[in-house]
Parts: structure tokens; C-alpha cells; sequence
């Protein structure tokens, strides 16, 4: 289980979120929406370590990710370009979390001829892709998921989304899925999803298709109005 419990992060002492309090569990993939510049990605990047909350703390399993060994939480970029070496070829990119499991090589549909291109020689979904794959050698526990459809087509979105479900499912790993896209939310997230305000608060709204919301997880009261937890 990865818990949140009351996060608040910003930046140059603007706070853009407080009192962030969620549960995930492993297997299950929860949504999270949000207006533009509301701080999904920053809440993202304090999930996986990559952000240093100003108060608030994660846990997995009831403890704090130690730093300097492997990342329980992997953060997947919206433009998976924007976090690879440019100068390395798809083989050193996917070398650097370890050798790819065959299966997911066939079930991502990676051609052996990728691993000889550099990252702007593949197309964003192929990309994508490399990315996932990427993340998932690194055998993470969770995954933030943030916009990582939003520039690809139809097919190329619900192609990605159906695998991640079925390795969600398999592998057992959590996964947060931003977007803008509530309507994606609530078909990929059997977790329910729950929106980030511009002020801060955190709002539950209808569950997926097989999330049941409890808004109350930690078993006290919220301490403001609007700020509520969610959890299967
Ligand atoms: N490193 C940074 N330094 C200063 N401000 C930042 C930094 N990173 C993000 N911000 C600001 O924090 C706010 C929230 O950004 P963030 O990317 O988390 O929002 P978001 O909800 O993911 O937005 P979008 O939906 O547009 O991607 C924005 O106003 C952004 O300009």
C-alpha cells in the first residue's frame, strides 16, 4: 500500500497543494485530474522522490522510501524525450534499468530494430512505450503515470492503457494515471479518481468502475471541508 499522508509541496514559498492524503494499492491504478498549474506533476514528482514536500510524508507498506537504493516508485514522464539521453541509442536507454523481461518486449510490441535508434527516431507512442518498458525493468511497486497518452491517438492510447491494466494487474503494481482526460480516468482506473484543486483541496468524485470511495481511509475526520481521501 502506498499512503500519502498530508502533502504539501510548492515553489518559492507559494504552497500550491496541502493536506494531500490518499491511499493506493498495489494492482489497482487511481486517478488524479486537475486544472492546468493546479500541481499534479508536482504531487506526482513528491510520490516518486523526485520533490521534497514542505510537509506531509509517503509511505510504503508504513515506510519511507530510503534514498540511494532503487526507487519503489517510478515517475513516467509526458514526453518521454524529455527524460532520455538524447545522445544514447533505445539499447543503451533500456540497458540503463537492466535487460527487459522478453515477454514485455513482445507484449510492448518493441521491434529489435528500435534498440539501434536514438529517441527521436521513434514515434511518440513507440517512444512511450520504451519509456513504460523502462520503467518497468527497474521492477518499481508503483507508477506515476503522468499524461503519458495525452499526445497519441485513440488506438495508441488504449493500446498502452490495456497493458498497463493487465501488468498492473499481474505484477501487482500500483499505478497513479494523471490527465486532464476524465473521461480516460474513468475507464482505465478501477481505483476511482480524485481532483486537485487550484486551492489546494482534494475533492472525491464518481468511482470507476469498481472503486469504492471511502472518505475517511485513516479513520479521523478531514481536518478542513473539501479535503477528502480516497481509497478502495
Ligand atoms: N521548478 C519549478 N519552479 C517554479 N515553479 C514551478 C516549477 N515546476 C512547476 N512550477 C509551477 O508550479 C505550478 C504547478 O505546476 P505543475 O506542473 O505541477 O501543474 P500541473 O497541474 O501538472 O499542470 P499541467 O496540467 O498544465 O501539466 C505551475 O504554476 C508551474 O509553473
Amino acid at each position: 500500500m502506498l499512503e500519502a499522508h498530508d502533502l504539501a509541496a510548492g515553489f518559492d514559498g507559494r504552497t500550491l497543494f496541502d493536506g494531500v492524503t490518499f491511499a493506493l494499492e498495489s494492482g489497482r491504478i487511481m486517478g488524479l485530474c486537475g486544472a492546468s498549474g493546479a500541481g499534479k506533476t508536482t504531487l506526482g514528482r513528491v510520490i516518486a522522490g523526485l520533490h521534497r514536500p514542505s510537509a506531509g510524508v509517503v509511505r510504503i507498506d508504513g515506510q519511507q522510501p530510503a534514498s540511494g537504493k532503487a526507487q519503489p516508485v517510478q515517475y513516467l514522464h509526458q514526453s518521454p524525450l524529455a527524460a532520455m539521453n538524447p545522445r544514447w541509442k533505445i539499447r543503451c536507454i533500456l540497458a540503463e534499468a537492466g535487460q527487459p523481461e522478453a515477454g514485455l518486449l513482445t507484449a510492448f510490441g518493441v521491434d529489435a530494430e528500435w534498440m539501434g535508434r536514438f529517441p527521436h527516431e521513434l514515434s511518440g507512442g513507440q517512444l512511450q512505450r520504451i519509456s513504460i518498458l523502462r520503467a518497468l525493468t527497474a521492477n518499481p511497486r508503483y507508477l506515476i503515470a503522468d499524461e503519458i497518452t495525452a499526445p497519441l491517438d485513440p488506438v495508441s492510447q488504449a493500446r498502452i492503457w490495456h497493458l498497463l491494466g493487465q501488468i498492473a494487474r499481474s505484477k501487482q503494481i500500483g499505478i497513479l494515471a494523471i490527465s486532464h482526460d476524465r473521461a480516460l480516468l474513468d475507464r482505465i482506473c478501477c481505483q476511482g479518481r480524485f481532483e486537485l484543486g487550484q486551492r489546494g483541496l482534494i475533492r472525491h468524485e464518481a468511482a470507476g468502475p469498481v472503486g469504492v470511495i471511502d472518505p475517511d481511509p485513516a479513520g479521523r475526520s478531514a481536518r478542513s471541508a473539501g479535503r477528502t481521501a480516497v481509497r478502495c
